[in-house]
């Protein structure tokens, strides 16, 4: 890139996704100068070792003063208190955004605290593991993955809308715009159920037995294994990404356990046309996805392809 989109990036927090977007837009050149904040002085250390920024600080009012984009990247509940305490240090212009896996009530809590005159425009890039931490992230991660922007006013600033737009093309995703409610809908059956769902097997096996001991892992198939991948994402993460979209999760998870309630019962009355047929449904879906090119063998969520 010739020139740098913003002049002054500033995160809050630097664990796998902030930690990203600094190695991104650095290696990228999509930002002049990077300033870094985090509430744990290790990580703020780690930061500084692996000269991820230019500016390291511990309060994110300090850390906001004088920037053009300021991104949120820590977890969801903390980001309404966050934007309070930025508030008189965000200067007029600039453009405060954040990466949440939830958007409604974030954008409920975070709106009241945006000065007049900075532009507020949430976001969610779909591209993440379930490692955390500054160490965990890496530069190439927002590569060909979709990022949802989520505008909450009619008004909202077009040129921002742009910029941001701009920002997240840079590190070399792609961007949609979708209304928060709606992102948390979609999200809620894409990402979180599957988290639950993998949380809760991964619980049951252990109630079991103890997992990690067991003929659970000694005999576990990849399907288990995939479980257990998912199941030891971050829990500050995901209690918050519960809290915040409960209505959303509710929603779903309704509706997966009447499903379930189903499969049950043809198990139960030994309906085999009843399973076949779930089967059969499913496993043509599944082939739909490699017709259309969207399927490859490394971890796919958020992928964007050149056919979408
Ligand atoms: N992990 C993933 O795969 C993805 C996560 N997200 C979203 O990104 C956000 C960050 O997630 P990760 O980077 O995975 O988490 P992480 O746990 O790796 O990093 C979060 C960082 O925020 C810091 N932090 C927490 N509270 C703070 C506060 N009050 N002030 C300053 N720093 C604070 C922590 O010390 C930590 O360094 C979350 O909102 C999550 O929903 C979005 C896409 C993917
Ligand atoms: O590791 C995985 O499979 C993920 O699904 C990562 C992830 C977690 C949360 C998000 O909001 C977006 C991506």
């Amino acid at each position: 890139m010739s020139e740098p989109l913003f002049e002054r990036l500033t995160l809050i927090g630097i664990g796998l996704i902030g930690s990203s977007i600094a190695r991104a837009a650095k290696v990228r050149g999509v930002v002049r100068h990077i300033t870094i904040c985090d509430e744990s002085a290790v990580h703020l250390a780690r930061a500084e070792e692996l000269e991820l920024g230019d500016r390291y600080c511990g309060d994110a009012g300090e850390a906001a003063e004088g920037a053009d984009l300021v991104l949120l990247c820590t977890p969801v509940g903390v980001s309404g208190a966050l934007t309070k305490r930025m508030g008189a240090f965000l200067k007029p212009g600039a453009i405060l955004s954040d990466v949440g896996s939830t958007k409604a009530t974030v954008v409920g809590e975070v709106r009241p605290h945006v000065p007049e005159g900075v532009h507020f425009i949430a976001g969610h890039p779909l591209a993440g593991t379930e490692q955390s931490g500054p160490d965990a992230g890496f530069s190439s991660l927002f590569e060909s993955r979709w990022c949802i922007l989520t505008p909450d006013q009619p008004d909202a600033d077009a040129a921002a809308i742009a910029a941001l737009s701009r920002f997240w093309e840079g590190l070399g995703s792609t961007v949609d715009i979708m209304d928060p409610d709606h992102h948390d809908r979609v999200l809620a059956i894409v990402s979180h159920l599957p988290h639950l769902i993998a949380y809760n097997i991964v619980g049951t096996a252990d109630d079991l037995e103890t997992v990690t001991k067991s003929e659970v892992i000694k005999y576990s198939a990849s399907g288990f294994r995939d479980f257990t991948r998912l199941a030891a994402s971050d829990p500050t993460m995901w209690r918050d990404v519960c809290l915040h979209n409960k209505d959303a999760i509710l929603e779903m998870l309704g509706r997966f356990s009447e499903d379930l309630a189903a499969l049950q019962r043809a198990v139960r009355w030994g309906d085999g046309d009843q399973l076949f047929d779930l089967f059969t449904r499913t496993r043509g879906i599944r082939r739909s996805i490699i017709e259309a090119g969207q399927e490859t063998d490394e971890p796919d969520f958020g992928r964007h392809h050149p056919k979408d």
